[in-house]
């Protein structure tokens, strides 16, 4: 009986080091690629779950990933609505005897997968969306240390390295004969206006894809900008201040250990200072709150997330709304919410700034920052998104209790000259209705 795969790719729209891919593809007799679009509802008036920002680039990297496939005989089959009962009815149709996916443990996505074992076919999964394998942690992740700087001194002390990526798979099997049409109604065509973005996405450097992916990292280890990393990180915008990595991180087009490889490639040849050991630590940060999950689960989605002596909340929504459309009459955070609407990025220190002011000075429930930053950032994850609010919200496992920022302070130190924010008051926004 001929081995019949369907593989579903989730975050990992990529080909280069995705050994669940990779594992698919050498075991199988039939291989059919499907990606699934969600069901894309209604998160405030015209707003979408994924917004316009994140689904262009999206739809970008899959265009790069279906003109991969086809060059080695191979296709992108899409479908869209329920990801189960879409691989229900594929399934069925092409008789499929094994189900790949990449493994992603935050709450929703492990529902899905539990759906998809419901279907009695062998499901087979694979972790691969950190920088560092759970199995080379010094300690399993569900008793991993909670506070970050101890979490980071074990693994130093550890020394791991990244010995080998997984390769491209060199030939793929056929696809079925049953012939699918990709099956989507999704609008892609909405104007997208050329704003000065720190990603300006539609620009051919910065589409979505994993060829550009791995050409904009090559490009940044050519202009040695690791070697100041850490003394632009923190600017409020511009291209080269920090790495923009992240929206091709976020699907997939690219993995993190692919990045810490090449790093320390770059470290090899040209030397290593504090600012290049800094990316690997920002990329260890994004693995904390990967690891996060499997210690904690659901529990970091509720309300007080792991805080077991919150403060009282008084959600106040017509607040929240003058947050989202940068009308709080706060210029910085007016520019920060601007910027993000219209162009699907923000800096990190511009994100931390406008999370904590709408937690803090508006006292407005985090997980409706969390949910709006999901609909509009072209790098939304979902486990650095809620990590990151959970943090700053004090809810998580910051030993300072949360981070509140002063926004007076912030512009001083950050825009001192107000360009940036004389230039994003200039912008404004218009959210339409349904
Ligand atoms: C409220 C809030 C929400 C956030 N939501 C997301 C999100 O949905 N997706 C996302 O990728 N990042 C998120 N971040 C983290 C961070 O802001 C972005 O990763 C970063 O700004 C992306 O730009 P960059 O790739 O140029 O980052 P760089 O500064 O160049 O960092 C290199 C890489 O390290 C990782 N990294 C850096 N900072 C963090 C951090 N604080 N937490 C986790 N990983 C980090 C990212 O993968 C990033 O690409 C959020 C931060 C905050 C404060």
């Amino acid at each position: 009986m001929p081995n019949i795969t369907i593989y579903c790719f989730r975050n990992d729209l990529r080909l280069i080091d995705n050994p669940a891919f990779l594992k698919a593809a050498s075991e199988s007799d039939i291989l059919l690629p499907l990606f699934c679009h969600p069901n894309n509802d209604l998160i405030y008036k015209s707003v979408k779950r994924v917004g316009i920002h994140r689904q262009t680039f999206l739809r970008q990297a899959l265009n790069q990933l279906s003109a991969s496939l086809k060059l080695m005989g191979s296709d992108l089959i899409e479908v869209q609505g329920n990801i189960c009962d879409q691989i229900k009815k594929i399934a069925d149709a092409i008789g499929a005897t094994n189900i790949f996916f990449e493994k992603i443990i935050a709450p929703e996505e492990l529902e899905q997968e539990a759906l998809i074992r419901s279907l009695g076919i062998p499901v087979v999964t694979f972790w691969q969306s950190s920088m560092i394998d759970p199995s080379e942690l010094p300690f399993e992740p569900q008793n991993m240390p909670d506070i970050f700087t101890e979490f980071r001194k074990q693994i130093e002390l550890k020394n791991i390295e990244i010995k080998t990526l997984a390769q491209s798979p060199s030939k793929l099997p056929r696809l079925p004969n049953k012939k699918f049409e990709s099956d989507i109604n999704i609008n892609f065509t909405k104007e997208i206006k050329n704003q000065k973005s720190s990603f300006p996405y539609t620009e051919n450097q910065f589409l979505g894809g994993e060829k550009t992916a791995l050409a904009h990292l090559e490009n940044y280890l050519l202009k040695k900008l690791p070697h100041s990393y850490k003394e632009t990180r923190n600017k409020l915008s511009g291209i080269d201040f920090s790495t923009k990595f992240s929206p091709w991180l976020a699907i997939g087009c690219i993995s993190a250990k692919y990045i810490a490889f090449k790093l320390k490639e770059f470290e090899d040849q040209f030397g290593a200072n504090e600012s290049s050991y800094w990316i690997w630590f920002e990329l260890l940060w994004r693995d904390y709150f990967r690891f996060l999950h499997f210690k904690y689960g659901k529990s970091l989605y509720l309300k007080n997330g792991l805080n077991k002596n919150p403060t009282h909340i008084n959600h106040n929504e017509s607040k929240f709304e003058a947050w989202i459309h940068g009308r709080t009459g706060n210029q910085l955070i007016d520019a920060g919410m601007r910027e993000l609407f219209l162009t699907g990025y923000l800096s990190n220190r511009m994100r931390q700034i406008v999370a904590s002011y709408l937690i803090y000075d508006l006292e407005c429930d985090w997980r409706k920052g969390a949910q709006w930053f999901e609909s509009q950032l072209i790098d939304y994850d979902v486990y650095s998104n809620h990590g990151n609010w959970l943090y700053i919200a004090g809810n998580g496992t910051d030993p300072r209790g949360g981070r509140r920022f002063n926004t007076t302070k912030q512009n001083l130190e950050h825009d001192p000259t107000d360009i940036y924010k004389n230039y994003w008051k200039e912008q404004s926004i218009n959210i339409s209705p349904i």
